[in-house]
């Protein structure tokens, strides 16, 4: 079924497109019986559209170049996206944002390590929620790689599946062959240079740079909502971000997080619990509440056998405690909030607390967004029992814990 009925020009013609046009994609040809790599036909039109059909394919590049305009000076990303969605970022209060830049001296820096590639380390201390760096994208893309693939049939029977996700795999291809090519120069380099774990399962050039770097963003998606990330959401390729590997001295728990800034269409990266200078930046490539063998089965993905104290200690109570901290953490704020209008709150209520919060510090949990609100929760408590010293020094670090979400 053709995404588009109005068709100009082949692809091969358009490859050497100017960026400040879109182009939607298009088969030429209705589906044969078994697969065939299909030739794509685009079609341009003015980079400031937005009222694309619903299933319309469209690469666009964000913040749009208008006719002779200069680069913008935070850079451009390449943005495959799907025909309506593109106008929510045209209708995000401030786009086209600046992108927020790190103030103090320089937080990182970009090294070979001794045995996971190039890796990023803080070059002073950083505190919690402080912004590391932000930056745009080099490619923004549907993470449902099967949106770039609408034409391959479904598979007919189980035998067919792998069949079908190869062919997924070299028609994503396609088009992503098309938004590189789009791209500047310097983008094009450095996107190349990035590194691609995926040389051997079927994955193109492209496509495997794609899953090795990958990050999902979870404030663009396709439809009313964000149904499932994968499902209907958007994964961004970074320059600097992507040189950021997964993995903490003492536990499966990374010191970075980061946010998706839609106004200025960039990846904010924050140091997601307090960094000493010359220490690796890691980013969880798995979810922390996860169990250890959900993680090591995540990341045999990225070709990563984690050896972090988590993984390698991993015990029936942390696999428990990781699972359900955060449901935890809920219901103590909950309770919490009562305190505040309780005459007294008993003195033992402290204990049980504060073994949980060590349970989650040994575990490598302080470095999540969660973590701060217990800190909100040990605050009431302390100032309920008149130690106006600790209550001020939670209430500090949860300060810090905000920033993380902080989105400008
Ligand atoms: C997003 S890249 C990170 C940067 C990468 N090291 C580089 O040289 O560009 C992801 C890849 O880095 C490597 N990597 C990341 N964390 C690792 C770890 N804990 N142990 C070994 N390799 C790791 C893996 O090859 C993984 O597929």
């Amino acid at each position: 079924m053709a995404k588009w009925k109005i068709l100009v020009r082949p692809i091969s013609i358009l490859c050497a497109a100017v960026q400040n046009r879109d182009t939607g994609f298009l088969p030429t040809t209705a589906p044969p019986e078994g697969f065939k790599l299909q030739e794509m036909t685009a079609k341009e039109s003015d980079a400031l559209k937005t009222d694309y059909p619903e299933n319309a394919v469209v690469v666009t590049t964000i913040p749009s170049i208008i006719y002779r305009d200069p680069p913008d000076p935070d850079g451009n990303s390449e943005w495959i996206v799907l025909g309506p969605t593109k106008q929510l970022v045209f209708k995000a209060p401030g786009y086209p944002r600046a992108v927020s830049k790190a103030t103090g001296l320089p937080t990182y820096e970009v090294r070979l390590t001794q045995d996971m590639g190039f890796g990023m380390f803080a070059t002073r201390d950083i505190k919690v929620g402080e912004l590391i760096f932000a930056e745009r994208p080099l490619l923004v893309m549907p993470a449902n790689f099967r949106l770039l693939a609408a034409d391959v049939p479904l598979p007919r029977n189980v035998e067919d599946i792998h069949a079908t996700q190869m062919a997924i795999l070299m028609q994503s291809e396609k088009t992503l062959e098309y938004a590189v090519d789009r791209m500047s120069p310097g983008n094009q380099k450095a996107f190349k240079a990035l590194a691609n774990m995926h040389t051997e399962d079927g994955s193109g050039p492209l496509m495997g740079i794609i899953r090795t770097n990958a990050y999902l963003i979870g404030s663009l998606y396709d439809g009313e909502k964000l149904v499932e990330p994968r499902q209907n959401g958007y994964v961004g390729i970074c320059n600097l971000g992507s040189r950021i590997n997964h993995r903490l001295t003492e536990s499966c728990m990374p010191n970075v997080d980061n946010v998706f800034s839609v106004a200025s269409f960039s990846f904010q990266f924050r140091a997601s619990r307090d960094i000493e200078a010359g220490e690796q930046l890691f980013y969880a490539y798995c979810d922390e509440n996860l169990t250890a063998a959900e993680r090591k089965a995540k990341l045999a993905r990225y070709a990563i056998v984690c050896s972090c104290a988590a993984c390698a200690h991993a015990t029936p109570e942390t696999d428990k405690l990781r699972k359900e901290y955060e449901q935890l953490i809920d219901a103590h704020d909950i309770k919490s909030k009562t305190w505040t209008k309780a005459r007294s709150v008993d003195k033992s209520t402290l204990e049980p607390l504060l073994e949980f919060q060590n349970a989650l510090i040994k575990e490598g949990l302080h470095g999540t967004k969660k973590y701060g609100l217990l800190l909100g929760v040990l605050s009431r408590l302390y100032l309920k029992l008149g130690q106006h010293d600790n209550a001020k020094d939670c209430l500090e670090k949860l300060r810090e814990y905000h920033n993380l979400s902080y989105i400008n």
